[in-house]
């Protein structure tokens, strides 16, 4: 693992790095101000094949987003079986501790499919309270919760697809949607706690299946167990 400082890198690499990323782009969009502020709180880190990005039970909060290589995600520390899913670039991980209130719900490492694993990874700290507006706005939250809910929705349509008899499959279409006023603390109120309650479907499908992959439950991926023991 290497941790790079984002003043050590040109600023139109790390604009092109995060225009891949659709939270990171909307902000420069909407508020490049707040693009910037978020660069303060922000760091890139490299990972070799094989290493653990983050560990089932840690208490840290930071949120990541992936740039470059694939990483894959086991329910458990113990790495056996089929990784319940997969990251792949542009998606965010490492958001469901804070938003539950809990240590880290699963065990994410870089794949050993990967030859380059780039991560941009953000101190979520600055985003304080939920409603304070300081440094971070009321606008680039909203965006970052909408972008939340949508990717949870969005993995639990997949998981209900898999496995449409089970009794979680339909839970998270009865989580409503927010059909009040745009742009207000309400609206950013009502997607927390949507996101919330998604969050717990999310952990609760990881539990009751180890692996959501059809293949589930068939051999551990020895490349990568291999990998880890070095
Ligand atoms: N089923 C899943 N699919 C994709 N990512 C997941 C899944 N379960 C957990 N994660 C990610 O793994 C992360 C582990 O740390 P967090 O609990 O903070 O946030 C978690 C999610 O971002």
């Amino acid at each position: 693992m290497e941790i790079k400082l984002i003043e050590k890198f040109q600023r139109q690499t790390i604009e092109q790095l995060l225009s891949a990323i659709p939270f990171f782009k909307a902000v420069k969009q909407l508020d490049p101000a707040q693009f910037d502020t978020l660069l303060q709180y922000s760091r890139i880190i490299t990972y070799r094949p094989g290493e653990v990005v983050l560990h089932r039970g840690d208490g840290d909060q930071c949120l990541y987003f992936l740039l470059k290589g694939r990483l894959a995600v086991y329910p458990s520390e113990a790495l056996t079986g089929e990784p319940v899913n997969y990251v792949t670039p542009g998606e965010v991980f490492g958001d469901l501790a804070r938003l539950m209130h809990s240590p880290r719900s699963a065990t994410i490492v870089a794949d050993t499919s990967s030859r380059e694993i780039m991560v941009f990874s953000a101190d979520f700290s600055a985003f304080g309270e939920l409603e304070s507006t300081h440094p971070i706005s009321l606008p680039t939250k909203l965006l970052y919760y909408r972008n939340t809910v949508h990717n949870l929705r969005w993995k639990l349509e997949v998981y209900r697809s898999l496995h449409p008899k089970d009794e979680l499959a339909n839970r998270h279409r009865a989580v409503k949607l927010y059909l009040g006023p745009k742009d207000t603390l309400e609206e950013l109120r009502s997607l927390h706690e949507q996101a919330r309650t998604l969050a717990s479907l999310l952990v609760a499908w990881n539990d009751r299946f180890g692996s959501i992959a059809p293949s589930s439950g068939q051999s551990p991926d020895r490349e990568l167990l291999k990998a880890l023991e070095h």
